[in-house]
């Protein structure tokens, strides 16, 4: 059973078929309540599960970049700020600043049904019967700088995330995933995923 990564980010897609044999990118907007990260990607998972049929396992993703210098701005803001102001000038915002520590960190929140449950991950776990949705959730961080941009690849902030040197866009996306917020959120997924039942999705 493929698992359904309803995400409107490419990037996001891949960086998780490298950690799970069965991805398949869904297009659907579910609706970003207000809250952390882990709320969102709790409810939009939930949403999405609901809205794509109520069978198949979803995936849902919520990221940000905080910035320790901006109070964590842009955090939950995150993607709207690369909308609007554009990588460029949240480099422009932190570039006066002396500390320009920051961290990643992302979200996943998978909904399934319970027959083909584990022992949650991180791990929510909030179904109210048998055969309720249930979510689990799967958090990962990584520290880093902002820098000017460099690199082309990634997508989003990686041009301006420097890790131990090298910024995330100047990483292939095996090197991004051995270190970042969702190469790590993403280990969790799959390790908990690989003590589920055979049949029901693909762990590599
Ligand atoms: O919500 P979906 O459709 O999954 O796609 P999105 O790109 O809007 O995803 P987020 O809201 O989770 O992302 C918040 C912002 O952070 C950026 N972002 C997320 N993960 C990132 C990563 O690994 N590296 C760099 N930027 C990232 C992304 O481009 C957005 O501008």
């Amino acid at each position: 059973m493929p698992i359904r990564f309803v995400t409107s980010n490419e990037g996001k897609a891949d960086e998780a078929r490298e950690y799970l044999d069965d991805v398949e990118r869904v297009d659907y907007d579910y609706t970003e309540v207000q809250g952390d990260l882990a709320t969102v990607a709790a409810a939009g998972a939930r949403e999405a599960f609901e809205a794509l049929g109520g069978v198949d396992p979803v995936l849902v993703d919520d990221a940000g970049l905080f910035v320790r210098a901006l109070d964590g701005f842009p955090g939950p803001y995150s993607s709207f700020v690369e909308d609007t102001l554009g990588v460029d000038r949240v480099w422009r915002l932190c570039e006066a600043e002396d500390d320009r520590r920051a961290h990643f960190r992302t979200v996943l929140a998978y909904a399934h049904r319970p027959d083909d449950a584990g022992d949650g991950g991180d791990g929510e776990e909030t179904g109210e019967s048998d055969n309720a949705v249930q979510v689990e959730t799967f958090e990962g961080s990584v520290p880093g700088t902002i820098v000017a941009p460099r690199g082309d690849g990634g997508f989003g902030y990686d041009p301006i995330f420097e890790h131990d040197g090298t910024t995330m866009a100047e990483m292939s996306t095996a090197e991004k995933n051995a270190v970042s917020h969702r190469g790590r959120a993403l280990a969790k997924f799959a390790d908990w995923l690989a003590g589920e039942p055979a049949d029901t999705k693909g762990a590599k």
